[in-house]
């Protein structure tokens, strides 16, 4: 199965050139696929199955769509990490990390409600990319005693940030490549 959703997400990911010079990541046609969206949840889930996550968190706003289809594959529930500034701001106490750098050289700061990760909680961040590690890496900051690792669709990290941050990945750069 895990093949067969590789392929999926390998054939339905398209790059958009804006004619600026860069390339951008078309990733809508995954979430347009039914195949994709009935699997993905089981696909990341599958990842990190053995090392028993209680719990999912996610940032902003992709990994709201991605984060609870794997909170519903393990059977746990789910957590949203906000980006400050992003919205209006939340009423509940907030623990906040500092994002120092993410991969558009912006800093940032990722919060949760302080309430909802408890001191045996295990951790599971998820969210659909992976290009410098920086929100998983603030992320864990907010939890590093419950932090069991991060699960993503994409993982464009070197080797060192990969093992730092035990990242697990369906997909590697190499496999949406435009060249
Ligand atoms: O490994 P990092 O350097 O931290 O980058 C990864 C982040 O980049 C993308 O978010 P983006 O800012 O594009 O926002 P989105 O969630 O709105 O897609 C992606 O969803 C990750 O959250």
């Amino acid at each position: 199965m895990t093949t067969d959703l590789r392929d999926h997400l390998r054939a339905e990911f398209r790059w958009t050139d804006p004619g600026e010079g860069y390339l951008v990541s078309d990733r809508s046609g995954w979430w347009r696929s039914p195949a994709i969206l009935a699997g993905l949840g089981d696909g990341l889930a599958d990842l990190f199955r053995a090392d028993r996550p209680t719990v999912v968190v996610s940032p902003e706003v992709t990994g709201f769509l991605v984060g609870p289809l794997v909170a519903r594959a393990l059977g746990v529930g789910f957590v949203e990490a906000y980006r400050a500034g992003a919205r209006l701001p939340i009423a509940e106490p907030m623990t906040w990390a500092e994002v120092p750098s993410d991969h558009r050289g912006k800093k940032q700061q990722l919060g949760v409600r302080s309430h909802l990760i408890a001191p045996h909680d295990r951790v599971l961040v998820v969210d659909d990319w992976s290009a410098t590690g920086a929100q998983a890496r603030a992320l864990r900051s907010l939890f590093p005693h419950n932090y069991v690792g991060t699960a993503v669709i994409v993982n464009e990290c070197p080797p060192p940030v990969t093992a730092e941050l035990n990242l697990r990945a369906l997909l590697t750069a190499a496999d949406i490549d435009p060249d």
